[in-house]
């Protein structure tokens, strides 16, 4: 963003952006170029300010997508974008709020009204799309949380600053909630570097010298294996933090048989039988061997099976990747931070850098947080099948990053000079309620999929038209999605809702899980038989005309 005498903002999406191209297509096909300058003069026309936050606001969205939002991006000028997601959004906002905010340090007092309004107009936006998206946690009032809030105070010792405090929340577990209301900018919690655990703190200890001989293993191994004594050390510096955490995690890593077979049809079953086998074979490399060559370091009876599995899923359930001073991406477990719970609109978006000047990590407000409210994170932009596998849940809402990958191939479609094959090489679909763009040739569908289809069968097919051939083969690439999802839904056969009381944690997760992708390939099936109708009436006005003519 730039600022000027005139008191202009200028938008750059930057040329080292990794989907640069993408997204200055897509800017192109809203009437915008990678550099637009929006001139903030305060006119007479009522509206104004909305009309410019607006096209700011367009814009900062666009270059704010990530690689699969940017998929799903409808690229077609008459379709108007809500929004992308919510991290998107939100993102999008802060961007325009962080701009304003330099904009403001440096610009003339003549300016400084026009750019703090922009800013309490963009601030509100925020606050709105808050309420309007989240969803909020019901804190559960009859749990006490005597052990976490002494994990808290440990932590006020140890230089902790917190504006949280915990409770419970139904269907998340324990949760971290606003001491008093919060605003965009506050630190909701600050972690000073010396209690965060990492590789750095265990390099001193004997296990280290022993693990690091081994050829390929990693630091999260290490780490992982350190925890699993650490659990039970009376000695430890974070006892306090290993009391507070569950004696079981229950996550996709811990499904029974009953609840994967019941994920039949679904990607899911392999998926988790997948990372079973991977970690079951990870655990076998390395034990009983290092039990029985050094028993003192690795006693046989903290290095089970179940207990390997146990700190497994403490690893993916509440390690964050954090960027130190040095410049090193390091896995750690946060005390006190590791009680934050996901939302897909989160309070707190960025997180994963040590601040060098005060060495803690700061988690900062991205949208306002208010007293007694639930303050969540964002663990990424994970699909629910990676969130219930290494997580344990499925998030409450509308998740964008829910995806049917298709396996298409790609070597049917030839590449005519002047016309550029689509540079997207993998394929998917989403719940079609997800779009807004449910006319002929879009269909709800994401348009690089639809193009690709279309392709293998036209080469020659360079716009969407009207005219018989193109239609014809709309239909058949219709007609074949159709039949590709009515046959996954055969395979994930309906799942009987009556007997949920009796079912266990595991099941329930799994009857979900299913439901959310039956819902899924129903919509796109849905929207293919609605396209196809309105194809056919199309089809019927050609060869209408045509006899006509
Ligand atoms: C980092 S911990 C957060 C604290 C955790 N709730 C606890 O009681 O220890 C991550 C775990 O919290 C739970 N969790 C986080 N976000 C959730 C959500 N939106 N809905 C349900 N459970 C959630 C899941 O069990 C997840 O594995």
């Amino acid at each position: 963003m730039d600022y000027d005498e005139e008191c202009s903002i200028v938008l750059e999406l930057s040329e080292k952006d990794p989907f640069f191209d993408k997204k200055k297509k897509l800017l192109q096909s809203k009437g915008f170029s990678p550099k637009e300058r929006i001139y903030l003069k305060s006119c007479s026309k009522p509206g104004w300010m909305n009309a410019t936050v607006e096209v700011l606001l367009q814009i900062a969205r666009i270059i704010q997508l990530n690689e699969l939002e940017l998929y799903f991006a409808e690229d077609d000028v008459c379709a108007s974008v809500e929004f992308y997601s919510s991290r998107n959004e939100l993102e999008a906002l802060n961007s325009i709020v962080l701009f304003t905010d330099i904009s403001l340090s440096i610009c003339s007092d003549l300016h400084t009204n026009l750019l703090q309004r922009l800013r309490q107009t963009i601030l509100d936006l925020i606050s709105d799309f808050g309420d309007k998206n989240s969803v909020k946690g019901t804190v559960e009032k009859e749990h006490r949380c005597d052990q976490e809030e002494g994990l808290i105070e440990w932590g006020e010792n140890n230089g902790v600053t917190t504006q949280l405090k915990i409770a419970y929340i139904e269907g998340a577990g324990r949760g971290a909630i606003a001491r008093k209301d919060l605003k965009v900018g506050d630190i909701a919690l600050e972690i000073p570097v010396s209690i965060i655990i990492s590789e750095e703190l265990l390099r001193e200890t004997d296990m280290y010298g022993i693990l690091k001989e081994i050829d390929g293993i990693s630091s999260e191994t290490i780490l992982l294996l350190w925890s699993m004594k650490e659990k039970y050390n009376c000695d430890s510096k974070f006892k306090i933090y290993f009391d507070t955490l569950p004696e079981k995690f229950n996550t996709g890593l811990s499904f029974s048989i009953e609840a994967i077979t019941m994920l039949d049809g679904t990607l899911l079953l392999e998926e988790i039988m997948q990372a079973r086998q991977h970690l079951h074979a990870q655990y076998d490399e390395l034990f009983p061997v290092l039990s029985n060559n050094f028993p003192d370091i690795f006693p046989p009876e903290l290095y089970t099976w179940e207990k390997f599995l146990w700190a497994c899923e403490l690893w993916y359930t509440n390690s964050m990747k954090i960027m130190y001073s040095d410049g090193k991406l390091r896995t750690c477990l946060i005390p006190i931070a590791g009680f934050l719970n996901h939302s897909l609109c989160p309070h707190v978006l960025h997180y994963g850098k040590v601040d060098p000047a005060t060495n803690s990590l700061k988690f900062c407000l991205s949208r306002p947080c208010r007293y007694g409210e639930e303050c969540c994170l964002s663990y990424g932009s994970f699909s629910s099948s990676h969130l219930l596998t290494f997580y344990g849940f499925l998030p409450q809402g509308d998740n964008p990053y829910d995806v049917i990958p298709l396996d298409i191939d790609d070597s049917d479609v030839d590449s005519i000079e002047d016309i550029p094959v689509s540079s997207w090489t993998t394929h998917m679909v989403r719940g079609t309620w997800l779009s807004k763009n449910h006319n002929i040739f879009y269909y709800g569908l994401p348009s690089p999929l639809l193009d690709n289809l279309r392709r293998s069968r036209s080469p020659m097919l360079r716009t969407k038209t009207f005219l018989q051939g193109s239609l014809e083969t709309e239909l058949e690439v219709l007609d074949n999605l159709k039949n590709i999802f009515d046959d996954m839904m055969h395979c994930m056969d309906e799942i009987d809702l009556d007997d949920r009381e009796n079912c266990s944690w595991d099941e329930n997760l799994a009857m979900d899980f299913k439901n959310l992708q039956r819902r899924i390939a129903h919509s796109v099936s849905t929207s293919c038989q609605t396209g196809m109708e309105m194809l056919k009436n199309e089809l019927y006005k050609c060869m209408a005309e045509d006899i006509q003519g």
